[in-house]
């Protein structure tokens, strides 16, 4: 596959360590990073995942798409920054935080006693006969799993396993309510439960042990 093999990724922005292990040292937030267009900029190369996923281009039309995603990822290129300087992750004002990488998601509460959220599975999550993919759900369990265990102990947590249960279909393009919370903590273990609802209907559970991390663990 052509890429970008060469390319340097998660380059330090200086030489200061900006964090002591885990994610972020100190939960660092903003709504400034990326400026005032980055939600569109990530709502739009969301909407292009979803014509990817359902398009079926002329050999033509591909080449043309190949030459215009050239340019915009040369475009890109200038502004590569690290992981704990670009906008992803950290701009609470957008859905799931403006990380391209997580089902869009937006928080209705969240504190020690768990997170309310609504998730959108989009069209590009789709897994088979027009649902979502179990691994999608997955993702959006572990984020706010680990948002709830990380908002109990006030430091980051990793995830040391995460089991779903399907119980039902997951449907895209739906707006979902989906709940975590620390059922029962032990030491640095804490025990996280969630429910996926679309609607009444129970779509999937969450089990799953998040271990709060140690000053300067990975
Ligand atoms: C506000 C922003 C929110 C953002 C949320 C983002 C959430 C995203 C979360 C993730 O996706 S993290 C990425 C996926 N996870 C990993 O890559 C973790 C890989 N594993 C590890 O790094 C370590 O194994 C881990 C940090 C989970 C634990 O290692 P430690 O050395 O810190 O702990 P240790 O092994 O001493 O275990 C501590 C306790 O947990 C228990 N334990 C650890 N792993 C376990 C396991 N898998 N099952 C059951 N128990 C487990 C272990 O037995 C022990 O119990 P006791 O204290 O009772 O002795």
């Amino acid at each position: 596959m052509k890429g970008a093999p060469e390319q340097e990724w998660n380059v330090a922005a200086d030489e200061t360590p900006q964090h002591q292990g885990g994610f972020r040292a100190d939960f660092e937030v903003t709504t400034e990073r990326g400026g005032p267009s980055y939600g569109e900029m990530i709502e739009q190369v969301r909407t292009f995942m979803d014509k990817v996923r359902y398009a079926s281009p002329s050999p033509e039309l591909a080449d043309e798409v190949i030459d215009d995603l050239r340019k915009l990822n040369a475009k890109l290129d200038s502004t590569l920054v690290d992981e704990w300087t670009s906008p992803s992750g950290t701009r609470i004002d957008l859905p799931s935080r403006g990380n391209i990488t997580l089902p869009p998601y937006e928080v209705l509460d969240g504190g020690p006693d768990g997170v309310d959220a609504v998730v959108t599975f989009r069209p590009f999550h789709l897994g088979g006969n027009g649902v979502a993919h179990g691994g999608h759900v997955a993702i959006a369990f572990d984020d706010l799993g680990g948002m709830a265990a990380a908002l109990r102990v006030g430091r980051p947590a990793r995830t040391a396993y995460l089991t779903v249960n399907y119980r039902s279909l997951t449907p895209l393009d739906t707006p979902l309510t989906l709940r975590t919370w620390v059922e029962r903590h032990d030491g640095r273990k804490n025990f996280v439960r969630g429910t996926l609802h679309d609607g009444d209907r129970l779509c999937a559970e969450l089990d799953s042990l998040f271990i709060e991390l140690k000053p300067g663990q990975a």
